[in-house]
């Protein structure tokens, strides 16, 4: 299994290399407007322990919205099911940063994915604790999950979020409004887009969703086999149905162009291009594990 796997990634990274169409790079964060399209890695962690990459799979890219998996982990953590009453686990159908259905249902997010419900997210795991406390939690949270203790917050990412995002502190604000979020919009925010700037590569990504995939004991299995849920139906947002259907794993993507997916049981796959489609999700990284479900057989669908 191993010998063909590694020649899968060998042939998908090659393939991906190749391609003139790459999507485009987010620019709406002007730090992440300036990495280069051409790069793609991927890697997957298998249930013997195995790990294989192919690609850029050591450089390391901001995890953006991938960063949402971990911070439900800890909100659900300490709220356990009251985080429901504050967010749903409905797909949206719009994009991740659209404002328009929370006026329209009261300030309850659809799901912890789109940015709203992620905000909502973040003030439930920060509970009256400092940002700073929080975000140590989180790295703390990931680094065990990865293994690895070289993974850290890119400041300058963090930084050029906070001046630019003006539609995150709007839906902070609204939620303030409507008394959904406990804690000053500032420092939910500040937390929040520190969290999306993490920096990891694919193998440190691959590893860090072992414990999603069922193949490394972090958190109870029944929250688990919920975020499992809520990834394959929210995590690519308004593509989460097209992401199902080509691909047919749980999965969560950022605009960095990274993508974390699962495969329960089996493995725990990251791949990264920062190329997006016009949802937002990655768009060579989608193709790269559409092929790798297509070969290995690994769709949830059978
Ligand atoms: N989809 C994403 O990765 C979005 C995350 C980004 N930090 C934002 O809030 O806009």
């Amino acid at each position: 299994m191993t010998g063909t796997l590694a020649q899968h990634l060998a042939e998908i990274a090659a393939e991906m290399a190749a391609r003139s169409e790459r999507g485009r790079v987010a620019d709406y964060i002007p730090e992440l407007a300036a990495v280069d399209p051409d790069q793609f890695g991927i890697s997957v962690c298998l249930a013997d322990g195995t790990q294989l990459s192919a690609g850029d799979s050591a450089t390391a890219f901001s995890i953006q919205s991938i960063s949402k998996v971990f911070g439900l982990a800890i909100a659900l953590g300490r709220l356990g099911d009251q985080l429901w009453t504050r967010v749903r686990r409905e797909p949206s159908g719009l994009a991740f940063n659209s404002i328009l259905q929370l006026e329209n249902e009261g300030g309850i997010p659809r799901n912890p994915f789109v940015n709203a419900g992620a905000i909502v997210t973040t003030d439930a795991a920060l509970g009256k604790r400092p940002p700073r406390e929080y975000l140590a939690e989180l790295l703390g949270f990931v680094r065990a999950a990865a293994g690895a203790d070289d993974i850290h917050i890119d400041r300058k990412v963090a930084r050029s979020e906070t001046e630019t995002g003006h539609r995150n502190f709007a839906m902070a604000h609204f939620l303030k409004a409507q008394g959904n979020l406990t804690n000053p919009p500032d420092h939910v925010l500040g937390a929040y887009f520190h969290q999306c700037a993490i920096a990891m590569t694919v193998e440190q990504l691959a590893r860090a969703g072992r414990f999603l995939a069922g193949i490394q004991h972090l958190i109870a299995p029944e929250r688990v086999r919920r975020i499992n849920a809520l990834m394959l139906t929210c995590g690519h947002y308004d593509g989460s149905g097209e992401f199902a259907f080509r691909v047919g794993l749980p999965g969560k993507s950022g605009v960095g162009g990274g993508i974390l997916a699962i495969a329960p049981g089996r493995a725990s796959v990251a791949v990264w291009s920062p190329g997006l489609n016009a949802q937002g999700n990655s768009r060579l990284g989608t193709e790269a594990l559409e092929m790798l479900a297509r070969r290995t057989g690994w769709s949830i669908f059978g």
